[in-house]
């Protein structure tokens, strides 16, 4: 039997659709929503996830207002830019694009956002009151894991979870989520032991590493939910996940495809949370 293929894209659309009627309606009252997005250097993935975001804001009537600083940007400078957005009235959400280039900290940079507009929820603040079960920014892929499973009728409350990835934007925020919606949570990692005898206890598994097609049928019990977390590019330089899907999709109950499964529904996500920054001024 071969695993329903979950339609991230079309949930994305779904999403973002119901937030364009919502923002219309909102609009008059208030004026537009807007994010600002500072990216800073040179990185062409970036530049890419960047015009994304744009396009998106654009189709939802949010505005966008874009910060696109070269590599030589001192840490100062975006510091003094955080600051003036965070000053501003108009700017409801503000996204700085990571990573930045090293010579900047991109803790510092975080932390001087403006918690009520930090739309990616990495704030030390929105990150204390996700784990406390507070009403915050949650972060986009890991709320997009959530709103995929809710939206594709994917039962967690009682399931054996399985997180591989401890990091603090994926990993972390992503088991807190699973533990709000009642899942039983294991959180695996490069020191754990029988990594592929753990995930094949896992009725959900999330994996988010970072490494092509890390993740085989070997880790994947029968009929198990599979979410793909990771981008890369194969050997051919196509874009492909953190698990193996052509071996996977044969053993899995539901999974999802790179592209068009985790990555819309970030994106969605952040949309959400403009809106929903908006909403709240
Ligand atoms: N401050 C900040 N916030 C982020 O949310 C953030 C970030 N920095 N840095 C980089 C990562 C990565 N990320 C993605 C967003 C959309 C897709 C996405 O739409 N992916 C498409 C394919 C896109 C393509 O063709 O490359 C898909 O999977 O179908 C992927 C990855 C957000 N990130
Ligand atoms: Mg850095």
């Amino acid at each position: 039997m071969s695993a329903e293929i979950i339609n991230g894209k079309q949930i994305a659309e779904d999403i973002k659709n119901e937030l364009k009627d919502k923002v219309e309606h909102l609009v008059s009252a208030k004026g537009q929503p807007t994010l600002a997005v500072v990216l800073v250097g040179e990185d062409q993935a970036s530049k890419v996830y960047v015009r994304n975001k744009k396009l998106a804001c654009e189709y939802v009537g949010i505005r966008s207002l874009s910060y696109e600083l070269p590599e030589a940007t001192t840490q100062e400078e975006v510091l003094a830019l955080v600051h003036e957005l965070n000053e501003r009235d108009d700017v409801h959400g503000i996204l700085v694009q990571l990573p930045l280039p090293a010579h900047i900290d991109d803790d510092l940079v975080i932390m001087t956002i403006d918690p009520r507009k930090d739309v990616d929820g990495f704030h030390p603040i929105n990150v204390g009151n996700l784990s406390i079960g507070h009403d915050g920014f949650v972060s986009c892929t890991p709320a997009g894991i959530i709103e995929l499973m809710k939206r594709s009728q994917i039962e967690m409350s009682g399931k054996n979870c399985v997180i591989i990835g401890r990091s603090n934007i994926v990993g972390k925020p992503i088991a807190m989520l699973m533990l709000r919606e009642h899942a039983t949570v294991t959180v695996t990692h490069s020191r754990t032991k029988n990594l592929s005898q753990v995930c094949k206890q896992a009725d959900i598994l999330i994996v988010a590493i970072g490494r092509a097609k890390f993740v085989t049928k070997e880790f994947v019990k029968e009929g198990a939910v599979v979410i793909d977390v990771g981008i890369n590019r194969d050997e051919n330089g196509k874009l492909c996940g953190d698990v193996d899907f052509e071996d996977c999709v044969e053993v899995a109950g539901a999974i999802t495809p790179v592209p068009k499964g985790v990555g819309p529904m970030t994106i969605a996500m952040l949309m959400s949370n403009c809106v929903k920054a908006y909403e709240k001024k």
